[in-house]
């Protein structure tokens, strides 16, 4: 197990599979790595799938038991059910997508081993879902949610950015939630600092105020110390669950973070949002590969409060001491 110098075990790796993607959604980070437009092709910079496997080998060894594939859009990449059936089996694989590709597909990922989905969905609403990602895929992504529960990957986790454009829609979403088998609502307040617009954060306090009054039980993530709120259906019936991921500004958060990423060019890096500690893990061996690990876990920091330091006028900038590595 490798463990960082603020005692932070590290169990999870997140692999970003590629930075292309379908859609084009106006507040997306994408983990990080810059644009997501341009051709859909594959590209030459993105790890093959033999990378992708000697990665997560290497990660089990140090005793990493989870794997998250995200991107840009990780199920451009054909080859994700072999990625998945060739990751250790003592490692819990998911999934983190806009669902638009998993009618068709979604039983043959589960085959391979896939255990969880996230899904994003932004709104319920067709018009304003179109505005915020740029694209007509409503409905494919509502038969994507299908096709996850069709497979058996109940709880399916549908995620929501919550910002100005569509924060009047987290009532609804609660509510559909609430009343729907199967699903859960993960509430992602809008992080502004690898993406600009800082105007378009809402104050993620309201909303944690407005679910512990719907909330008939509250609990505590261990992961990021985050909140879960259980709702009950307007009818009594049904409960669902709603966890809130609020990382901006958010030492507490930063504290209980236990996994580093790695990005589909097959560099390590020991934070979302950090780009001055990539660590390239040169021809990919497995000792090049340990090695990179080793760096980048002792290369940690604590974000908030530390690379990321408050200014008087409440934003955001990096930390002095860190700006000669953050600006090579
Ligand atoms: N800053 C920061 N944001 C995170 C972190 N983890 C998740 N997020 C935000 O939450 C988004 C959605 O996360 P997902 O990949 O769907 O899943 P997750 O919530 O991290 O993981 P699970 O709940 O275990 O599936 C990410 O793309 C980020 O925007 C983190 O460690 N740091
Ligand atoms: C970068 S996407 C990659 C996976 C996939 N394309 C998807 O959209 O689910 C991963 C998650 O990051 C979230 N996200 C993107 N930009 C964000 C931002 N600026 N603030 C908070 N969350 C963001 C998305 O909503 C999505 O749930
Ligand atoms: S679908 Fe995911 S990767 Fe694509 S633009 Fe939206 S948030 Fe970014
Ligand atoms: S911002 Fe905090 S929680 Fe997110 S990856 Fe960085 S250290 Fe982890």
């Amino acid at each position: 197990m490798l463990t960082d110098e603020f005692d932070r075990d590290v169990t999870g790796i997140r692999v970003s599979l590629t930075d292309r993607c379908n859609f084009d959604c106006v507040y997306c980070h994408n983990e990080g790595l810059g644009d997501t437009r341009g051709p859909m092709d594959p590209r030459e910079n993105e790890m093959g799938t033999d990378d992708v496997v000697r990665v997560c080998k290497t990660a089990a060894e140090f005793g990493v038991d989870s794997v998250k594939f995200t991107g840009g859009e990780p199920m451009l990449r054909e080859d994700l059910e072999e990625i998945i059936e060739r990751v250790p089996d003592s490692m819990e694989t998911s999934l983190t997508t806009n669902g638009t590709f998993l009618p068709g597909r979604a039983e043959g990922l589960v085959e391979a081993g896939l255990e969880r989905v996230n899904i994003s969905q932004d709104a319920i609403d067709r018009e304003a879902f179109a505005e915020i990602t740029k694209s007509g895929g409503f409905d494919r992504v509502i038969e994507g949610v299908d096709a996850a529960l069709d497979a058996g990957l109940d709880p399916v986790k549908l995620n929501m950015v919550v910002f100005e454009a569509t924060a009047g829609y987290v009532p609804e979403m609660v509510d559909h939630v609430a009343e729907n088998d199967g699903l859960r609502l993960q509430l992602i307040e809008y992080m502004p600092e690898l993406t600009g617009n800082p105007e378009w954060a809402i104050d993620i306090g309201r909303v944690h105020d407005w679910l512990a009054e719907r909330a008939v039980e509250i609990e505590r993530r261990e992961m990021h110390d985050r909140k879960r709120y259980w709702i009950e259906g307007e009818d009594g019936d049904g409960r669902g669950m709603v966890e809130i991921v609020d990382p901006v500004g958010n030492p507490t958060f930063c504290a209980n973070c236990h996994r580093v990423r790695v990005t589909h060019e097959g560099y390590l890096k020991g934070c979302l949002n950090r780009n001055d500690d990539l660590k390239p893990m040169g021809e990919m061996s497995r000792g090049e590969i340990r090695e990179a690990f080793r760096e980048v876990v002792a290369d940690r920091v604590p974000y908030y409060g530390e690379y990321l330091v408050e200014t008087d006028e409440g934003g955001w900038e990096i930390n002095e001491k860190y700006l000669e590595t953050a600006d090579a």
